[in-house]
Formats: C-alpha cells, sequence, structure tokens
C-alpha cells in the first residue's frame, strides 16, 4: 500500500492516495498505521478519495474533486481537521492531482477553500466557528472553565493563569462533561503571552496530546479573542510544534502556516 507522511506544524498524517476508493479502512487498521512503534506512526490518517465514490459526501462532488476522508489515531472518524486539510492539499498539487493555488477540497463539514502561497505556507477558509457556551474540565486536580467552541468538530478552549508548558499531560485522561460532548471533545488549554498571541497545548479527542491541531487553533483564537471582549482579528497561536495564524472575521476565519511532506514508502499490509 502507498503511503506519504506529512505534517502541518508537527501535527502528522499518514496519507493514503485512493483514487478509485479501493481500501477499506477500519478502526484496527488505522490505530495500527498511526502507531509509532508497530506502524508508520502519526497523529491520523488522510484517506485521499474521490468526492463522487463516497456517499456521505457525494453532494459535493460538483464543487471539490477530491474527499478528505479524516481518521483520528484511535480509528475514529472526525468531521474536520485544520493541519490535516492544510497537508491534503499540499499532497494534491505536489502529486498532480490538482493546480496550484486554490482548490476546494470535501470535507464531513463541507467544502473548503484552501490557498497555497509561495512560500511554503498553506491557507484554509475554517468557516465561521459557533461558540456554544461554557463548559469545564479537570486537568491533574485544577478545575478550568472555557469556551465551548465548534469548529466543524468539538473544542473546549481555556484560558488559564497557569503557564501551559509546566502542564504534565502524559497521562491525562480528560474529565470533560459528557452531557455538553456526548460524542467526545478536544481541549485546548491557552496562555495569554503577548499582545494577540497565544501558547496553546491540546488534548485531542481520539489521539491524545498532540503537537498541533489547526481546527484547536482556531477555537483558541474564539476563547482568547472572547477573553479580551473581541470577536475578530488576528491572532498567533504557538503551539509546541511551531506557529500558526488565526484571523477571525464577521463571516468566517482563516487559518494558516506551514504544510510539508516528509516522506513516501509502501507499507506491507494494512493487517
Ligand atoms: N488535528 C486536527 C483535528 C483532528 C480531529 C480531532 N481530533 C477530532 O476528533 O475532532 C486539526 O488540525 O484540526
Amino acid at each position: 500500500m502507498r503511503f506519504v507522511k506529512g505534517h502541518g506544524t508537527e501535527n502528522d498524517f499518514v496519507i493514503l492516495p485512493d483514487a478509485d476508493g479501493r481500501l477499506e479502512l477500519g478502526h484496527k487498521q488505522v490505530a495500527a498505521l498511526c502507531d509509532r512503534r508497530a506502524g508508520i506512526g502519526a497523529d491520523g490518517v488522510l484517506h485521499v478519495v474521490r468526492t463522487k465514490l463516497c456517499a456521505e459526501v457525494a453532494d459535493q462532488a460538483a464543487e471539490a474533486e477530491w474527499f478528505m476522508d479524516y481518521r483520528n489515531a484511535d480509528g475514529s472518524i472526525a468531521e474536520m481537521c485544520g493541519n490535516g486539510v492544510r497537508v491534503f492539499a499540499r499532497y494534491l498539487v505536489d502529486s498532480g492531482l490538482a493546480g496550484a493555488g486554490e482548490l476546494s477540497i470535501a470535507t464531513r463539514d463541507g467544502v473548503k477553500r484552501v490557498r497555497l502561497g509561495t512560500a511554503g505556507d498553506v491557507s484554509v477558509d475554517m468557516g465561521m466557528p459557533r461558540v456554544l457556551g461554557v463548559s469545564g474540565v479537570n486537568v491533574n486536580g485544577r478545575d478550568y472553565q472555557g469556551l465551548n467552541v465548534s469548529v466543524g468538530n468539538p473544542h473546549l478552549a481555556c484560558v488559564i493563569d497557569d503557564p501551559v508548558a509546566d502542564l504534565d499531560l502524559r497521562y491525562w485522561e480528560p474529565d470533560f462533561d459528557h452531557e455538553v460532548y456526548p460524542a467526545g471533545v478536544n481541549i485546548e488549554l491557552l496562555n495569554l503571552v503577548a499582545d494577540h498571541t497565544v501558547s496553546m497545548r491540546v488534548h485531542e479527542r481520539g489521539s491524545g496530546e498532540t503537537r498541533s491541531c489547526g481546527t484547536g487553533t482556531v477555537a483558541t483564537a474564539v476563547a482568547a479573542a472572547h477573553g479580551i471582549g473581541e470577536t475578530t482579528g488576528t491572532w498567533t497561536v504557538r503551539v509546541p510544534g511551531g506557529t500558526l495564524t488565526v484571523t477571525l472575521d464577521e463571516r468566517t476565519s482563516h487559518l494558516s502556516g506551514p504544510a510539508v511532506l516528509v516522506a513516501s514508502g509502501d507499507y506491507p499490509a494494512v493487517v
């Protein structure tokens, strides 16, 4: 099975080209591919398949030839992945499946418009994030409150006073409100570190702590802006794997940053 490996600010993905929709990807297969010791290793899988072949998104086929069928490292399915869609676009262009410049990609959260810049950056129109209320989470005995933000997928973004760099999240099993988040949640913990600049750590649903999360940085920007009484503006979000830029306006949000392909090869079998 052919694969390509890529990442966006070290949120890393196994890309599986499957133009004709022949691959049958189950939870176990995805988890085996993403295993960092026994597999290729990644935070998730980007299955590249023609939109018209997938019933769940076939209505997007007129606008977007390719569907980003995203899976978390544990094999679970998510609606959207902000870094994933940027890496997916990089793959389509570098492999000749799409022309450079702007392109549309089908996702479970609808068609996303992506633009490849000349300096290696990839930007995506993430749509209008929705603030759904407030909720709480316990981190190693400390209770934090945050904003419940939908960026197509669910987030709890908490502005906290404790420095995020000092948090020990190695054995953390997020303790969140299951009535608010019946399908699980991605949790962002953030500090304001300068004007419109935040440091963020994230625990992703289905993948654990990752070094970056695109939808998470959008939720983070929304929560940070909310904390200072704003709803629009440009935010720099520092994550363990690099830096992303989020712009919020009255209609939508944009996410921008690097997206690179680092390896390709043949994987012997999908177990
Ligand atoms: N890393 C992604 C988000 C991937 C999906 C998430 N774990 C979920 O289950 O909702 C991003 O860059 O947005």
